[in-house]
């Protein structure tokens, strides 16, 4: 056991990347994020700290993946990955928050590595290995040389994927450290992760006429060369058209573009031209979310968002499940039916929770905010289904129900059918985390299987209709959300008056909660007609700007 590193070397890297600003960084829902210029010595320190992770978990693979996903072109982040491909466990986050801030003196970053190394007991002489890609963003390369500074000062080796998706950092890292077990999840390469998605999206389809092209906003991201290179493996299986594919141009990227402004906005994105008729979707800028939508003869536009997603994969893994018959070995020797479950935040629509209990009568469980409280949820299922509203999801399948439909012999040519299309789905759907080319592929093959339509698809249920807003306060941490995020604690009293707006509106519901990926807190509304959610809302926008820190100019929108 070692416990000691190179104090004079540390000091000497550290020199080129000393924090110089008042900046205070912490690790957030996404990682750390904000403006690029200001994250030279959080790469440095994320680097350190990736090597003691790699360490403490033995000589095991640590990623980094440098994104600011959906936020604007000049913005940029970094966020680590766990050795299965999660996100770095809750408990380390600190240690993250407090090296990004001891960059500003040698001392400071000993001692915060030294403090580090003693509470979580970590073994020196263990080898360290850390994989990085990052996002289409200028800043990217530069921030990545960074890292590597701090990585090779703790005598970590580190290997540089380059440009890649968000969920295909994830992948890499799973499949490098499942490597030779039972579990093994691929081969690490890029290459291999086209493969494996566009054959068993073939292995799905295959016999069943194809869909209308779908139109794919790249947001001008990541996710466009990547949908260019999936779409050479999916050949004749899949139609596609891919806009918002320049990344070189710089200022383009998520700009009225991409996933979360469709989201928010409710419309489509610049750059699409968007008939009648047809079908489309929009990625995020680091190809981790997706929603898909279309409009009416009217010109009316409709979302199918992480709702529709979910519940479109659940109806449909049910069926299968249902059709081949799948029981599921337990642990007192008996077997049982596949037991799905349904995993969903405060911002899933009102009527997809009712739709998912009466109708698909599968259990919901709540989570606070972030995929990482979701992910671990659904692993509470055989089949755990789980997405935000905004596109950010997937499926996990527990390792019983995966050897379930390895086991399986179907009765009928039907059963068997069904069972080869519930193997394929867990090679089609990335287990590591929410990844829109996956996610897109699921849904594309669901409805090729199904032969079903966007406009079946969604009127499945009916959209109560949403809003959410962003308001700026002086200082957002005196909002202390409760109950996965559906009531606050703090600041004292507001819980009241928005319980006593919320009660005139028929259907109302509204919750506030800081946001943890800017330095906003976000007010959700819904009820029964349009008019009345757009009240409720600015109604609580108001009563947060007026009451509670609102900072600048009152936006016009807000009530009273
Ligand atoms: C309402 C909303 O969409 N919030 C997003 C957003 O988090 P906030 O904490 O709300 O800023 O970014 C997260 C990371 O991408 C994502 O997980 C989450 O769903
Ligand atoms: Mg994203």
């Amino acid at each position: 056991m070692t416990n000691s590193f190179d104090k004079a070397k540390l000091a000497n890297a550290l020199s080129s990347h000393t924090l110089k600003s008042a900046t205070r960084f912490q690790y957030g829902t996404a990682g750390f994020r904000m403006e690029a210029s200001l994250l030279d010595p959080v790469m440095f320190a994320v680097g350190l700290l990736a090597v003691l992770r790699s360490k403490y978990h033995k000589g095991k693979t640590i990623g980094v993946m440098v994104t600011a996903s959906h936020n604007p072109e000049k913005d940029n982040g970094v966020k680590l990955v766990e050795p299965l491909g999660e996100m770095l466990v809750q408990s380390w986050e600190g240690y993250a928050t407090e090296l990004a801030n001891a960059t500003s003196s040698a001392d400071a970053i000993t001692s915060a590595l030294e403090s580090i190394i003693a509470k979580e007991k970590i073994d020196l002489s263990q080898p360290a290995r850390v994989v990085v890609a990052r996002d289409t963003r200028p800043s990217g390369k530069a921030l990545v040389a960074s890292l590597v500074d701090g990585v090779q000062c703790l005598g970590g080796e580190i290997k540089d994927f380059g440009l890649f998706t968000t969920p295909q950092l994830h992948y890499v890292v799973r499949c490098i450290n499942t490597a030779g077990t039972e579990d093994a999840y691929g081969e690490p390469t890029e290459e291999a992760y086209y493969e494996k998605l566009a054959a068993a999206f073939k292995k799905i389809t295959a016999g069943y006429p194809r869909l209308s092209p779908l139109l794919i906003d790249g947001a001008n991201g990541i996710g466009a060369p990547a949908m260019e290179k999936l779409g050479k493996y999916l050949g004749d299986s899949f139609a596609y058209q891919l806009v918002n594919n320049d990344v070189v141009s710089s200022g383009k990227l998520n700009h009225e573009s991409g996933a979360d402004f469709v989201k928010i906005k409710q419309t489509k994105p610049l750059g699409m031209d968007l008939k009648y008729g047809q079908r489309a979707c929009s990625l995020d800028g680091d190809a981790d979310r997706i929603v898909f939508y279309f409009t009416e003869e009217d010109g009316t536009f409709r979302l199918l968002d992480g709702d529709k997603i979910a519940t479109l994969a659940a109806d449909f893994i049910m069926d299968l499940a249902k059709q081949a018959n799948i029981l599921v070995q337990r642990e007192d020797g008996s077997k049982t039916p596949l037991h799905i479950g349904l995993v969903q935040t405060a911002y899933a629509n009102g009527s997809s929770t009712a739709y998912v209990k009466d109708t698909l009568q599968v259990p919901v469980v709540f989570t606070p905010t972030g995929v990482k409280h979701l992910h671990h949820a659904a692993e509470e299922f055989d089949v755990g289904v789980y997405f935000e509203a905004n596109g950010h999801g997937t499926v996990l399948f527990s390792p019983a129900a995966i050897k379930a439909f390895k086991t399986s012999v179907g009765a009928t040519p039907a059963a068997e059918k069904a069972i080869d299309a519930l193997r394929a789905l867990t090679e089609l759907i990335n287990q590591a985390v929410g990844d829109a080319l996956s996610d897109m592929l699921l849904v594309e093959a669901t409805l090729t299987y199904q032969q079903k339509s966007f406009a079946k698809w969604n009127s499945d249920y009916t959209d109560l209709p949403s809003r959410q807003e962003k308001v700026k306060v002086a200082n957002r941490a005196n909002f202390v959300p409760i109950k996965a995020d559906t009531e606050l604690s703090h600041p004292i009293g507001l819980q009241e008056k928005i319980n006593e707006q919320v009660a005139k509106f028929s259907k109302g519901r509204c919750f506030v909660r800081p946001s943890g990926t800017e330095d906003i807190v976000r007010v959700y509304a819904e009820a029964a007609t349009r008019e009345e959610t757009d009240r409720l809302c600015y109604l609580v926008c108001g009563l947060v700007f007026d009451g509670y820190g609102g900072v600048g100019t009152r936006p016009t929108t807000f009530l009273p």
